[in-house]
């Protein structure tokens, strides 16, 4: 039944567009059943010729058309946007949203609407391999919560969570995530040229260890401290690399980053 919903997305920008490309790759909904809305008429006619969805301006008219209303524009959006669309929603819309920080209750309160999904996804959504946590407000009805499990899945992972605080929580972890990776990834590669590697070595080196340690780490289920115990060897160039790891405070530092993640969420929440 969800082949029948027209789903309006509000901003086709990076997240917009990996929501519009997995809901098409899984066939979810037929192309002219999506409605995207953007700014910029370059924008709207580059998501129109990739995807062959509907493109418009027309916040207001999106809203109303569809069915699902997917919010994926900035933050710093939502206090101008929401008031204008303000009693445009139909009764039973889903609006799902994957705006950092933005409460629940400030869709709510500002589009006088109750059924709201809060979702958090990350960029690997941008090729199928998302991980989204989500939320949904007590007038989300079941039906609703399989449409909204349904959409997130088209692009990735998805974990239902029962509580709102995980969502500044996993903005933090998984949403801000894949920054922390891509940083790490291009130091050690950055190391691997310092050491004498060629780029383009140094980068094959690196990204294929970091996917085998994940899917090693998936595939076996051991803790990560004994995969960790695992490639050191006693006395060996694992645990020299470790000792300086640790006295770089690197334990810290990451905890200190994900937690100022975690606290500028909250923010965005209170329109900071
Ligand atoms: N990037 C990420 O890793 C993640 C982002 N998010 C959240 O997703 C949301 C979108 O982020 P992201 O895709 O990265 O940002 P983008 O800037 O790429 O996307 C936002 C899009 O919305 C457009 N836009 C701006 N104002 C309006 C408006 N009034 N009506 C319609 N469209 C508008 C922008 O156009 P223009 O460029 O012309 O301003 C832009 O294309 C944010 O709230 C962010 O917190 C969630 C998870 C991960
Ligand atoms: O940096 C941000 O605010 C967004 C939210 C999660 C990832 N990027």
């Amino acid at each position: 039944m969800i082949r029948d919903l027209r789903i309006a997305v509000i901003g086709a920008g990076i997240m917009g567009e990996a929501m519009i490309s997995g809901m098409l790759r899984h066939e979810l909904v037929p192309p002219e059943q999506i409605m995207a809305t953007e700014l910029r008429a370059d924008r709207r006619d580059e998501i129109a010729a990739r995807y062959g969805v509907q493109v418009t301006d027309d916040n207001v008219a999106a809203v109303h058309w569809g069915q699902v209303a997917v919010f994926a524009v900035k933050p710093q959006t939502l206090p101008k946007l929401l008031p204008e669309l303000r009693g445009t929603l139909n009764d039973g819309e889903l609006v799902i949203s994957i705006v950092a920080g933005a409460p629940i209750r400030h869709f709510a309160e500002l589009l006088q609407h109750p059924q709201i999904v809060r979702s958090m996804p990350n960029t690997p959504a941008q090729i199928g391999e998302g991980m989204t946590v989500w939320t949904a407000a007590d007038a989300v009805t079941e039906e609703q919560r399989g449409w909204a499990r349904t959409i997130l899945e088209s692009f990735g992972q998805e974990q239902y969570v029962d509580d709102e605080n995980y969502l500044d929580m996993a903005t933090a972890l998984s949403g801000t995530g894949p920054a922390y990776f891509f940083l790490l990834m291009e130091a050690m590669v950055d190391a691997g040229v310092h050491l004498g590697f060629p780029r383009y070595m140094a980068q094959k080196l690196v990204l294929e260890t970091m996917q085998g340690s994940v899917l090693y780490a998936q595939k076996s289920g051991k803790h990560l401290a004994e995969l960790k115990n695992g490639v050191t060897s006693p006395g060996g160039t694992t645990a020299a690399a470790l000792y300086e790891l640790e006295r770089g405070g690197l334990r810290t530092v990451l905890t200190d980053a994900i937690w100022a993640a975690y606290r500028r969420s909250a923010e965005l929440g209170k329109g900071k």
